[in-house]
């Protein structure tokens, strides 16, 4: 059986997010596998069964601020630790910033993250602008040494900077993480974070897929997806991927 715990359901779901809790649940039950989703509100501890996902969507700041301090707690080292033992987590957004060390409001008020991740956040300048757009990122796939691509939408107004901390991959067309290196999300063991709503997953099934098996896999490392039927979902990738690259 595997567990989807999905963080703070109904205060981190901007732009869709719940999209990635119903694109594993559903590639799950078509190909026959057990699957489960466990809200993780406020005050509430993860319980990892070791067959798990846990997702993070994304937040205005309002959000961010309110869950903070819910994360500075057990949940927090409960989090990290369940990176540490390569437990699959996926950031997007307001998740994905409080995955690092901390978010800093344009108020000036530092939100303390997580730590996964070795990033920080800032507001964007008075005269900047939020970055907003589709985006389409090259990731590198270091088990099989491909290229894989990934599109998706970006609404934000912090800029996140990495200290020693992989990226996801590389901008093709749009911002990422800050609009000016050229670095989209970040990663580390199979923690994921990334600034790419849509949402992600559904635009995107073959991240969906290699979540779902590196989860399987944590407990019986034989484990094979049988392929889906994804024409409709390919070719709705494909379409979005080449007019994003023609933008080059
Ligand atoms: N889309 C989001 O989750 C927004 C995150 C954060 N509040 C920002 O504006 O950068």
């Amino acid at each position: 059986m595997l567990t989807i715990h999905h963080l703070y359901a109904d205060m981190m779901n901007l732009y869709g997010d719940r999209g990635n809790v119903i694109s594993i649940k559903k590639r799950c039950e078509w190909r026959g596998i057990g699957v489960e989703v466990v809200d993780v509100g406020l005050g509430e501890r993860v319980r990892p069964t070791g067959c798990d996902i846990f997702l993070f969507g994304g937040g205005q700041d309002r959000e961010q601020a309110l869950l903070a301090d819910d994360l500075s707690g057990s949940k927090g080292e409960d989090l990290r630790a369940v990176v540490e033992d390569g437990g699959v987590v996926l950031g997007v957004c307001g998740g994905y910033q409080l995955m690092g060390h901390h978010y800093e409001t344009p108020e000036g008020e530092k939100l303390p993250g997580v730590g996964i991740f070795d990033l920080h956040t800032e507001p964007r300048k008075p005269d900047e602008a939020r970055l907003i757009g589709n985006v389409l990122v090259e990731v590198p796939a270091p088990e099989t040494g491909d290229v894989r691509r990934v599109v998706g939408f970006e609404n934000h107004g912090g800029r996140t900077y990495l200290g020693d901390c992989e990226p996801l991959g590389t901008v093709v067309a749009g911002f990422g993480n800050n609009g000016r290196d050229g670095t989209e999300g970040a990663r580390r063991l199979n923690a994921y974070g990334t600034y790419l709503h849509g949402s992600l997953l559904p635009k995107n099934p073959w991240l969906t897929d290699q979540l779902i098996l590196t989860a399987l896999r944590r407990e019986d490392d034989t484990v094979e997806l049988e392929p889906l039927e994804d024409s409709a979902e390919g070719n709705a990738f494909a379409s979005m991927a080449g007019r994003l690259a023609g933008r080059r």
